[in-house]
């Protein structure tokens, strides 16, 4: 689809297309149907990172919260959303050996217990040595930093996705 089709979307139509760009937030995507339209790709994920921008810490908390653990229970039974399982197995999640996937959850279980957050991280921008990295180094990080560092990786998730659902637009000039 190209951005002139996105811009005739019904509401409807656009948040059934878009809905999962950001992960269980389809409210993300409702809202900002209101600012079409859409000059471009960059312009709709600029649209998409204002409105997240402009959420209280809880909120942006809220955003973290609905994601799934890395390798966790819902990666196990079968119950990701097809973009989350997606990712996960192009990272190579699906085959890590059992120490490893004891290993993630101890961390995840801890990162969880120290912020309050699942461990949010673009999976499809790692692989697993560089994602139990990420987790074991972030750990360490301050509150605040941190989940603005959750907060980035969310926007890189959507980025990916969305280039997935709209063509970039082509440069018209000669
Ligand atoms: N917990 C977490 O990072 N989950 C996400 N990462 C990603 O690339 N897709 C997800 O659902």
């Amino acid at each position: 689809m190209d951005i002139g089709s996105v811009n005739y979307l019904p509401y409807e139509d656009f948040v059934d297309v878009f809905g999962n760009v950001v992960e269980k937030c389809p409210l993300i995507t409702a809202a900002v149907w209101s600012r079409r339209p859409f000059s471009s790709l960059a312009d709709l994920e600029a649209s998409i990172n204002d409105f997240i921008d402009a959420l209280s810490e809880s909120g942006k908390e809220g955003i973290l919260r609905v994601h799934p653990d890395l390798t966790g229970r819902d990666l196990q039974s079968g119950t990701l959303t097809r973009e989350s399982r997606e990712e996960q197995v192009q990272a190579g999640l699906d085959t890590l050996t059992t120490a490893e996937v004891s290993r993630m959850a101890r961390l995840n279980t801890e990162y969880k217990d120290h912020f309050g957050f699942p461990f949010v991280i673009c999976a499809r921008m790692n692989n697993k040595a560089t994602i139990l990295r990420q987790l074991e180094e972030r750990l360490r990080n301050e509150r605040t930093i941190e989940r603005a560092c959750a907060i980035d990786e969310v926007k890189k998730i959507c980025h990916l996705r969305l280039q997935g659902l709209v063509v970039p637009e082509t440069s018209n000039k000669l």
